[in-house]
């Protein structure tokens, strides 16, 4: 019997988050943002780093002055020389010839249109400026490679044309031949069939894809490129990227892994143990951009395992596999059973489990508890995003929550004034009583609007709990309007940090009233720190 030994082809990973990346409406990397992804790069197993445009700002010039990569290819980016000007004249080519880096990734115009419109030059101009720019990046002992910029549009329009630019680069001496679809709204049909074309100059190995996401099908445009015969593809973290973005590594780095047919076809640069880390890296930079990572992201979001139809949860209980198109802990993410109008008893169940609270699933109070979740969920309150708040209800309903304070009674005044100078003096003040142990605590505080007076009238005083609440911090606060009119309904969300320890915890509360309903997440914030202090709740398993 003979053994049939199939060998992978290497498909390269080329990373461009720290230059189109940089290009994204609202993203700014600051020269420490950019040392710390290109570290999270490089542990990632991407095969290229691209770090940015040496010379084009001072972030950039001092980042590759400051920056080596460990195992990536560590790449410059630049255009090629300018018209009319030779190599040695051109202070933006030797710039990035003298930057630091392995590799230089040059954009070259392959659009004819572009080269009369933008360059206002010859053809035969734009070829040359291709060929010398790459012959003189291999002269410098370093790997060149070349965007042809609006390659899919410049064939549509002018296919031997754009096929010259990307024949005389490779003829030049360039790695990398990568087809842009610059303005991203090509499909993925037409990326198959004019990469197959381009075979004919230059080969798959040869071949890089750069699909921009306009039509929500970058990711789909670079595996179509693969399956066409491209090697390389060009993405990003979380898809950031100019304009809509760039094809999104985050998901296609588990899709050439675990899906077919390129995880039997292909093997890229990133480990099984660098996979689970994904879930991590996607947010950790999102922390770093200083925005919430999306819930719904593929394969990394915190609902890209979540379960919330009671049907799902409860064969998702029995078999994962019934719901899952993969092992969440294959990319670092974890599964969720969500507790809302939507669930079961499954769904309660493992909420539960997760929450730490142990309950007889024949405990009859569950369906209670239940039906009473549901009812809440239907006047507006949310638990699928303030565990605290649940475990509270849960609690009091299957067992006991001790009473460490009752309050019995707030009020919150709201002045504006003018002081003698005509200067505007908003105030607000509050007065909370409130009985520990029998006593009675009145405590009184101004604060910079009435939920905030309220939280440090409430927290000011606690008795003998004082000390225990003192590293209890908000750190955000949601107010959402349910339905308009006068009858609007108020759901507040809340996120506590314990400061001693760094977790944190989730309440909601719902009223006719702002102030009520704030009042009823900060309550819970509250009791839910003091449970914790004295071990009688858990904090829940991570998301
Ligand atoms: C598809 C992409 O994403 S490409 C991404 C390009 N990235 C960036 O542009 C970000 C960084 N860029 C910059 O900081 C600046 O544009 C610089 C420093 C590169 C150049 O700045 P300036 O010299 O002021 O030129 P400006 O930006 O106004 O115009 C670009 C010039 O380069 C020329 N040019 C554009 N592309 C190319 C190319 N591929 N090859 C040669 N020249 C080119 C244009 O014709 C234009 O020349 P002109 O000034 O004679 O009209
Ligand atoms: C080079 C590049 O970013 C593009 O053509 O989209």
């Amino acid at each position: 019997m003979t053994q049939e030994t199939h060998q992978k082809e290497r498909l390269y990973l080329f990373d461009t988050t720290l230059r189109d990346g940089q290009q994204t409406t609202g993203i700014d990397f600051s020269l420490d943002d950019k040392i710390t992804i290109a570290r999270m790069l490089d542990e990632l197993g991407v095969d290229y780093v691209e770090g940015g445009y040496p010379g084009a700002n001072p972030t950039d010039s001092a980042f590759f002055e400051e920056t080596r990569t460990q195992n990536a290819t560590f790449t410059a980016f630049g255009m090629t020389r300018r018209a009319g000007v030779s190599t040695s004249n051109d202070p933006g080519l030797k710039a990035l010839i003298d930057a630091a880096g392995d590799a230089i990734c040059f954009v070259a115009k392959s659009w004819d249109y572009h080269v009369r419109v933008a360059l206002k030059t010859t053809n035969e101009e734009n070829l040359a400026c291709i060929q010398d720019s790459v012959m003189a990046t291999l002269a410098a002992g370093k790997e060149p490679m070349v965007d042809c910029e609006h390659f899919f549009d410049g064939y549509k329009a002018n296919p031997e044309y754009a096929l010259a630019c990307a024949e005389i680069a490779y003829q030049s001496g360039a790695r990398w031949v990568v087809l842009c679809d610059t303005n991203g709204g090509t499909q993925p049909d037409e990326i198959e069939a004019i990469v197959k074309t381009v075979m004919g100059k230059v080969p798959g190995t040869h071949l890089g894809i750069h699909p921009h996401n306009d039509t929500e099908q970058a990711v789909a445009n670079a595996l179509a490129a693969v399956r066409a015969g491209v090697r390389q593809i060009q993405g990003t973290l979380n898809g950031i990227g100019e304009r809509c973005g760039n094809a999104n590594l985050t998901s296609l780095i588990p899709t050439l892994m675990l899906k077919e047919p390129y995880a039997s076809q292909f093997e890229i640069g990133v480990t099984p143990e660098q996979l689970s880390k994904l879930t991590v890296t996607s947010r950790t930079f999102d922390e770093i951009l200083n925005r919430a990572p999306d819930r719904h992201a593929p394969y990394v979001g915190a609902g890209a395992f979540a379960t919330k139809a009671g049907i799902h949860a409860s064969a998702v209980l029995k078999e994962p596999e019934t719901y899952e198109h993969v092992p969440p802990a294959v990319v670092g993410n974890t599964r969720r059973v969500l507790v809302s109008d939507q669930a079961g008893k499954s769904n309660l169940l493992a909420e539960l489990g997760r929450l730490g609270i142990v309950c007889d699933p024949k405990n009859s109070r569950l369906n209670d508890l239940l039906a009473e979740l549901k009812e809440r969920e239907a006047a507006g309150y949310s638990y699928e995003g303030a565990d605290a708040s649940l475990a509270l209800l849960a609690m009091a309903r299957l067992g006991t929550v001790p009473t460490y304070f009752k309050v019995e009674s707030y009020k919150v005044a709201v002045e504006r004034r003018f002081n003698a100078l005509g200067q505007e003096i908003d105030l607000s003040e509050a007065v909370v009583k409130v009985d520990v142990d029998g006593q009675r605590l009145m405590s009184v505080a101004e604060g910079n609007g009435p939920v905030n007076a309220l939280d440090n009238a409430l927290r000011k005083d606690l008795g003998r709990f004082q000390s225990v609440i003192e590293s209890l911090e908000l750190v955000d606060y949601k107010v959402r309007i349910l339905n308009a009119g006068t009858a609007a309904i108020t759901r507040v969300l809340i996120e506590s940090e314990d400061t001693a320890t760094g977790e944190r915890w989730y309440t909601v509360g719902v009223s006719e009233n702002i102030v009520d309903a704030s009042f009823q997440a900060l309550e819970d914030s509250i009791t839910t720190k003091l449970m914790r202090a004295d071990g009688l709740m858990m904090a829940p398993a991570a998301e």
